[in-house]
C-alpha cells in the first residue's frame, strides 16, 4: 500500500477538490506533495510552516475527511515542511528538528476542555504547557524586561525565590501566556519530574462546579495540593465567584505554605480586581507584582522579524517596519496581520508590497485612530527640533536636549499609560524621579512661558495628526 500512497493522495484530493473553491485547492492542496506512507502514517510535504499552519487552522476538516475516507480508520497526519524564502538554502525542517505531527482522530471534538483532575494525583500529570510558548522565542524590551527576568528567575526556583506568587498583568496580547507558559516550559525541561500544571481560571472554574455537582470537592483540592507549580491564566474571571475563590485560597495557601510555586495572570493589577475576597487580594500582593506594558516599536519589529525568520516568509524590512509603526497595541493583531498577508499574497498570487499591507491593515485592524505612544512621541518632538532622535538618549545636559527629553516625558506620561520607571527607561535611560522631575518642570513652565505653551501645543497636534 506504501508504494501507492501518490495515487492514494490523488484521490484525498479528488474529494477535497469537490469541495473547496477553486482557487482555494490550486493554492492550497496542488503545492502539497506526498511524500510517504509507512505504518499508518501519511507525510505531506508543504512550501512553509505559514503553509502548514493555514491548512491547520483552515483545511483541518476537509483534510481529515477525505484522508479518513480514502486510507480508513486510524490514519495520521504528519507535515515535512521545505523553506523556500532563500532557494539557495533550503532547509528541510524534519532533518534538524522533530517533524510537525498532527494525529487525525475520527471523533475528536472541536474543542476539548483537558480536565486534569479527572487523573488520578499519582499518575503522570499532563501539564498543558506549549513548547511553542518558551523563553528562546520570547523577545526581550523594556516594556517586558522586569516580568521576563523575573519569570527566568522562578524557573531555574520554583518555590525558592521571593517572588511567589508572581502576579503579572497587562492588556489584552501583550505575552503574559506565553511568558507563563515559558516558565513552565523551562520548569519542566530543567526537571521533568515537577508537577506543573497550567490552567486557565476558566476552565478551574468549571471543574471546581463539576467537582460541587458530583460531590467530590475534596478530591479537586488534593488534586491542586498535590501541584508543584501553579500557573492559572486570567484571574480576573474569578471575580464574584466566591466559592471558587475560597477553594482556591485553600489550594493558594497550601502551597505557598509548601513552598510551591504560584504564577498568576490577570488583565489588571490587584488592586483593580473588583468582586476578588479580600484575603485572597492580599495573598496575590505578597511576591512580586509586575506589569507587561504594550510592545513598543523594537519590540514589535523583533517579533515579526522572528516570526518571518522562524517560517521562512519573503517579507521585506520595509514592510515589516511598516506594520511595525502601524500596529501599536499588542502583539496578536501583528501576528494575525502576517497570517492575513500571507494568505492574501498567496491566493490572489501577489507580492507582499506596501500596498497590499496597507489594503490588509485598514481591514484587519483600526489604524485611524491614531495610536500615540511613546515611540511617536520621542519621533514627534525630535522631528518638530529638527533633532536626532538618537540624542534623546545621549549622555548630556545641553538645554535643547534636555528640554526636548523632558517634553517627551511630559508627554509620554499625559498620553500612555506607562509608568514614570517604564517612561524613563524608554527616554533617556533615566529613573522615575528624573521623569517625575520632567513632569513637574514642564507643567510648571506650560504656565509661564509662551513660547513654550505655543511649542508643546503643536506637538500634541502633529502626534493626533
Ligand atoms: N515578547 C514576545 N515575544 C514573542 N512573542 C510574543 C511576545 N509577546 C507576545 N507574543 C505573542 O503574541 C501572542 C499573544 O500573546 P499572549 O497570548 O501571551 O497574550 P496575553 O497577554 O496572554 O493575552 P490575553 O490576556 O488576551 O490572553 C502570542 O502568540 C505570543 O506568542
Amino acid at each position: 500500500m506504501s508504494s501507492d500512497h501518490v495515487s492514494l493522495w490523488d484521490r484525498c484530493l479528488t474529494i477535497i477538490k469537490d469541495n473547496v473553491p477553486e482557487a482555494i485547492y490550486t493554492n492550497w492542496f496542488a503545492p502539497i506533495v506526498p511524500y510517504s506512507f509507512e505504518n499508518n502514517v501519511l507525510i505531506i510535504q508543504v512550501p512553509t510552516h505559514f503553509f502548514y499552519e493555514y491548512l491547520e487552522l483552515n483545511f483541518r476538516k476537509i483534510l481529515q475527511l477525505a484522508l479518513f475516507r480514502v486510507f480508513g480508520k486510524g490514519i495520521q497526519l504528519k507535515y515535512k515542511i521545505m523553506m523556500v524564502s532563500d532557494p539557495k538554502t533550503e532547509v528541510d525542517i524534519e532533518t534538524v528538528t522533530k517533524p510537525v505531527s498532527v494525529e487525525v482522530k475520527k471523533t475528536a471534538p472541536a474543542v476539548q476542555i483537558p480536565d486534569p483532575f479527572k487523573r488520578h494525583v499519582y499518575e503522570e500529570l499532563d501539564s498543558q504547557l506549549n513548547p511553542n510558548y518558551n523563553f528562546d522565542n520570547y523577545c526581550q524590551s523594556p516594556s517586558n524586561q522586569l516580568a521576563r527576568t523575573a519569570g527566568m528567575t522562578i524557573a531555574d526556583k520554583p518555590g525558592k525565590n521571593a517572588f511567589n506568587p508572581f502576579f503579572l498583568f497587562g492588556e489584552s496580547g501583550v505575552g503574559k501566556t506565553h511568558l507563563v507558559q515559558a516558565i513552565g516550559v523551562r520548569i519542566k525541561e530543567q526537571n521533568p519530574q515537577a508537577r506543573v500544571l497550567y490552567i486557565s481560571s476558566h476552565l478551574f472554574q468549571v471543574q471546581y462546579t463539576n467537582a460541587v455537582r458530583s460531590n467530590t470537592v475534596n478530591d479537586f483540592i488534593n488534586f491542586y495540593q498535590s501541584i508543584d507549580v501553579l500557573l492559572i491564566d486570567d484571574i480576573q474571571e474569578l471575580a464574584s465567584k466566591i466559592q471558587t475563590q475560597n477553594t482556591f485560597f485553600h489550594i493558594f495557601n497550601h502551597l505557598h505554605q509548601n513552598n510551591k510555586q504560584l504564577v498568576l495572570t490577570s488583565d489588571r493589577p490587584p488592586v483593580s480586581l473588583e468582586g476578588m475576597v479580600p484575603r485572597l487580594l492580599t495573598r496575590f500582593k505578597w511576591g512580586l507584582t509586575a506589569k507587561v506594558e504594550r510592545p513598543d516599536y523594537e519590540l514589535r519589529k523583533n517579533i515579526l522579524l522572528n516570526k518571518v525568520h522562524h517560517d521562512g516568509l519573503a517579507i521585506s524590512d520595509e514592510v515589516i517596519e511598516y506594520i511595525s509603526r502601524n500596529i501599536t497595541d499588542n502583539v496578536r493583531d501583528l501576528e494575525g496581520v502576517i497570517v492575513s498577508l500571507m494568505a492574501h499574497s498567496t491566493i490572489f498570487n501577489r507580492d507582499i508590497t506596501i500596498e497590499l499591507a496597507e489594503r490588509v491593515l485598514s481591514t484587519c485592524v483600526r489604524i485611524e485612530k491614531k495610536q500615540i505612544t511613546i515611540d511617536s512621541i520621542k519621533q514627534t518632538v525630535c522631528e518638530f527640533y529638527d533633532m536626532d532622535p538618537k540624542l534623546l538618549q545621549a549622555k548630556t545636559r545641553k538645554r535643547e536636549i534636555v528640554q526636548a527629553r523632558q517634553i517627551s516625558m511630559y508627554l509620554a506620561k499625559k498620553y500612555t499609560d506607562s509608568s514614570l520607571s517604564f517612561i524613563g527607561s524608554a527616554i533617556g535611560k533615566k529613573d522615575h524621579a528624573t521623569v517625575l522631575h520632567a513632569c513637574k518642570t514642564i507643567t510648571d513652565q506650560i504656565e509661564t512661558d509662551k513660547t513654550l505653551r505655543a511649542n508643546v501645543a503643536e506637538i500634541e497636534q502633529l502626534l493626533r495628526k
